[in-house]
């Protein structure tokens, strides 16, 4: 079966080094028939430490990849056939809703699985690769790029910002988890994870849609809160469990998926996987029913909002101890009038802000008028002088919210011309709700 790969324009820099980039296309979910892709994907896991998958749960992963509409690009030495060679940079884009504020979305270009040999770092190959997949995401008409990182000292030189964070938690649960306030309304039902199946999509866009700052997910989350992943356990399930919460009316508003860490951990801990809620009564519902699971002594979840929501609800907040925080979404603003104008504005006025960018899409100054929340953004005269400069890096950090412009400015990353403008940013940018990222990609 021939693979249909085509070159893409290579950078001189991989030129040099006897390297080329391509593209690399997927035609169905066999990795038989896409030995190019599933040669890629086998070296991204690799990458990562991670063992690759073969056989069926590599079909699997591969249908999972073509549901989410992914793009494969990858550095082979120029004479190599990718069918038959392990590339050595790999690199994967794909477009996905981002939920702006207000329930508004813009598509936003993801970028994952970002890899390149140990043998061959240091040679622009990211550099190559990135430039590449930023050039075809503006080219596509996506205003604005988005990756989760591995190490945070990467992605701001191509002018990525933090936008949000999330945090890892612990919450002692001996004797049950009190609530303040009135008791939870509706009823909590153990489910198997299977049942989860649709209902799980249904929920997820609920609640991502009162989320700002969170991406659709990737279809593999499907497959991992129905314990359905071949690769583990040949998909015969890995002790996930699954409890949905249903209104007085009888309608699911949220769920939770958790695991058992086993009976050596001390305290007792469970391990909650997915948390997804749509109304206040089902947030107190699952962490009411989490709090009373016989024998464990303590919840842990990796990926928690770091909101403030919990400790609000508890009697006792010292229950409760972040471990870890870390930044979730990077975001890399290229259009900027399309990227501004896109979301709601929480209270209206003018700015003028002077944009640098190394890689020059979003450089220059742009006059931002806001009037009934709705932003109008055009290029400035060269001549006029602005209110705020600022990296491209910070402006995609603060253009959801989530990161205050006057903090930036205390920082130095923020410059301001005229007293008091990036305070006034900062309340014009405000969101209704806190900006969290719900998932990874
Ligand atoms: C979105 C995601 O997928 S996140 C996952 C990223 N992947 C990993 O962490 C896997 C392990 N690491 C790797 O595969 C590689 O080291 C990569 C992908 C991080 C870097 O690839 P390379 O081809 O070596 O990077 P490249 O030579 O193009 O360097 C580009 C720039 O990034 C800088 N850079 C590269 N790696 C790092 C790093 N780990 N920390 C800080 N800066 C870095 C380089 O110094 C260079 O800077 P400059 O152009 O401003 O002088």
């Amino acid at each position: 079966m021939p693979h249909t790969d085509t070159p893409t324009p290579a950078s001189a820099s991989l030129a040099e080094h006897g390297l080329i980039l391509r593209e690399l296309t997927q035609s169905s979910v066999s990795a038989a028939e896409n030995p190019a892709v599933a040669r890629q994907y086998r070296t991204v896991e690799r990458g990562f430490y991670e063992e690759p998958p073969t056989g069926e749960a590599l079909d699997q992963w591969l249908g999972l990849s073509l549901q989410d509409g992914r793009r494969f690009l990858g550095v082979y030495p120029q004479d190599a056939d990718p069918a038959q060679t392990d590339p050595v940079g790999t690199f994967v884009d794909f477009v996905k809703g981002l939920h702006v504020g207000g329930a508004r979305e813009v598509p936003a270009w993801l970028i994952s699985n970002v890899t390149v040999s140990p043998t061959h770092r240091r040679r622009g190959i990211l550099r190559a690769m990135m430039g590449e997949s930023l050039q075809t995401s503006l080219d596509r008409g996506v205003p604005v790029a988005a990756l989760t990182a591995s190490e945070g000292g990467i992605y701001s030189r191509f002018g990525f910002g933090v936008a949000n964070s999330f945090r890892s938690i612990e919450v002692e649960v001996q004797g049950g988890l009190p609530l303040r306030g009135p008791a939870p309304t509706g009823s909590v039902r153990l489910v198997e994870p299977r049942e989860l199946d649709g209902l799980g999509d249904e929920l997820y866009r609920r609640a991502y849609l009162q989320t700002p700052g969170s991406v659709e997910r990737t279809a593999s989350y499907r497959v991992e809160e129905t314990d359905a992943n071949l690769h583990r356990n040949g998909g015969k399930g890995t002790g996930l469990y699954a409890a949905v919460h249903y209104d007085d009316g009888g309608r699911p508003r949220g769920f939770v998926t958790y695991r058992f860490g086993g009976w050596e951990k001390k305290p007792q801990t469970m391990e909650v996987q997915s948390l997804i809620t749509t109304t206040a009564q089902s947030h107190r519902a699952l962490w009411q029913f989490l709090g009373s699971l016989d024998l464990i002594d303590r919840i842990s979840w990796q990926a928690a909002p770091d909101d403030g929501l919990l400790e609000a609800m508890v009697v006792d907040r010292r229950r409760i101890r972040t471990t870890f925080t870390q930044d979730r979404l990077w975001l890399r603003i290229l259009d900027v009038p399309a990227a501004l104008s896109a979301r709601p504005w929480s209270q209206d006025g003018s700015i003028l802000l002077t944009v640098t960018d190394s890689m020059g899409w979003a450089e220059g100054t742009w006059r931002v008028d806001v009037v009934g929340g709705e932003a109008t953004v055009s290029r400035a005269e060269s001549t006029a002088a602005p209110d705020l400069s600022m990296d491209v890096a910070e402006l995609g950090s603060v253009w959801l919210g989530g990161i205050s412009p006057e903090v930036l400015r205390q920082a130095a990353l923020v410059t301001e011309h005229r007293p008091g403008a990036a305070a006034e940013l900062g309340r014009m940018l405000a969101q209704d709700r806190p900006v969290h990222s719900m998932t990874g990609f």
